[in-house]
């Protein structure tokens, strides 16, 4: 990433260029977009926030030529969009938006198929193409391949309609408040669900929301938009939280940026401090040596594998066989600081100790560690979404 200014490139290489892109739509006094340039990375997620009439349909609509620019170029990959035939970029560019814009008239199947028939494919390749989606978004193909849409809840609408986006097999997702109709559980239901799609598809996507823990949720990288379609900040979510380029974007994060900070944790990310262990093997003499020759009043013993074991307390660390507390607050590699803060407050407990997968002992975190992190006085070790990929 560069600095953290409007009109960022970024480092990887982008699918879609923004360059100096302006819309302003006839009889309006302002534009609607004013000079936005803007990388949006391979394989990336980009999430475009902002507050109402800011521009982002706008630009999601100049992207994929539904509306054409006043001036500025769009680059796909290298090519200037106004060079293809529209055809072919709707081809490259699948698009899914709020209601779902499914075709009331046409079943599930045939919503789907709606690309890759435009496209010519063959009967066969096109029904194999409708079940492989509809498994792919959680939807049972034999129960749900003849239904309209009427007949299907608001989320499983959704899921046909992010399905039928990916129909043809797109470079790019243009995603207008996708789930934007869906209830709050189950749209971060949808959400993980997009992500885990995600993890295998690896499109290039854009997001537009204007809420911002769904952009935090959903997106690698944010741009969050002022007036015009000027972007104020494009950078991580991390990095938005922890420090807004200026009052509009800490304005619109509002508070609770310290709480969304610590939902976007992983334990993974973070250098665990170590906490004085014992082995449960080692002979009782050599465990109160051990255990006195450290400062904490408990010891965290680890059986044979590494596994926490229990809480020994210091003084009786060589009774036989070691008499302990057991431990109940464990948390893997996948939970977040979030959960690490509400397994201590619920547990009424100050220490949680991290394990990986297997169970085995990484370290301890204390609430002072996690207060430390979200004050800036400790970072994350972190290698945050854009690096693990
Ligand atoms: N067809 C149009 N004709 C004239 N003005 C338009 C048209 N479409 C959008 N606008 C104006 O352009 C500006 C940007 O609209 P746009 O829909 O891109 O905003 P947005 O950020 O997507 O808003 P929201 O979050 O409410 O969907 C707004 O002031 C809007 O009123």
């Amino acid at each position: 990433m560069t600095d953290a200014t409007p009109g960022t490139e970024t480092a990887e290489r982008p699918m879609i260029r923004l360059d100096r892109l302006a819309k302003r739509y006839p009889g309006q006094a302002q534009a609607a977009v004013e000079e936005l340039s803007l990388d949006i990375p391979e394989g990336r997620i980009v999430a475009f926030v902002g507050p109402s009439g800011c521009g982002k349909t706008t630009t999601m609509k100049l992207i994929n030529r539904l509306i054409e620019p006043t001036s500025g170029r769009i680059h796909l990959d290298g090519q200037d969009v106004t060079e293809l035939p529209v055809h072919e970029l709707r081809r490259r560019i699948g698009y899914a938006i709020q209601s779902s814009g499914l075709f009331p008239h046409r079943t599930v199947a045939d919503n789907i198929a709606t690309v890759p028939r435009l496209l010519g494919w063959p009967r066969q390749r096109v029904t194999e193409r409708v079940d492989e989606l509809l498994t792919m978004v959680g939807l049972a193909p034999a129960t749900y391949r003849d239904r309209y849409p009427k007949q299907l809840s608001g989320g499983q609408q959704q899921r046909v309609g992010v399905a039928r986006a990916l129909g043809g097999d797109p470079q790019v997702m243009l995603m207008d408040e996708p789930f934007g109709a869906i209830d709050p559980q189950n749209r971060e239901a949808l959400q993980d669900e997009f992500l885990r799609i995600q993890r295998t598809v690896r499109k290039t996507i854009v997001f537009v929301t204007h809420d911002i823990d769904e952009a935090c949720r959903m997106g690698d990288l944010i741009a969050v938009f002022g007036e015009n379609g000027k972007v104020r900040q494009y950078d991580t979510p991390e990095r938005i939280l922890a420090e807004p380029a200026d009052e509009f974007v800490a304005a619109f994060i509002g508070s609770g940026a310290a709480v969304r900070r610590l939902s976007l944790t992983r334990l993974d990310a973070l250098d665990v401090p170590e906490w004085p262990t014992v082995d449960a093997d080692a002979d009782p003499e050599r465990r109160l040596a051990v255990a006195r020759a450290q400062d904490r009043e408990y010891c965290l013993l680890l059986d044979a594998d590494r596994r926490p074991a229990g809480w020994l307390p210091t003084e009786e660390a060589d009774t036989e066989p070691p008499s302990h507390f057991p431990v109940f607050s464990t948390l893997g590699p996948h939970s977040t600081l979030f959960d690490a803060l509400d397994l201590m407050l619920s547990a009424d407990t100050s220490t949680v100790v991290a394990v990986d997968d297997e169970g085995r002992y990484r370290g301890v975190l204390e609430m002072d560690t996690v207060r430390e992190l979200i004050n800036g006085e400790r970072t994350a070790a972190g290698h945050g979404r854009l690096q693990e990929a």
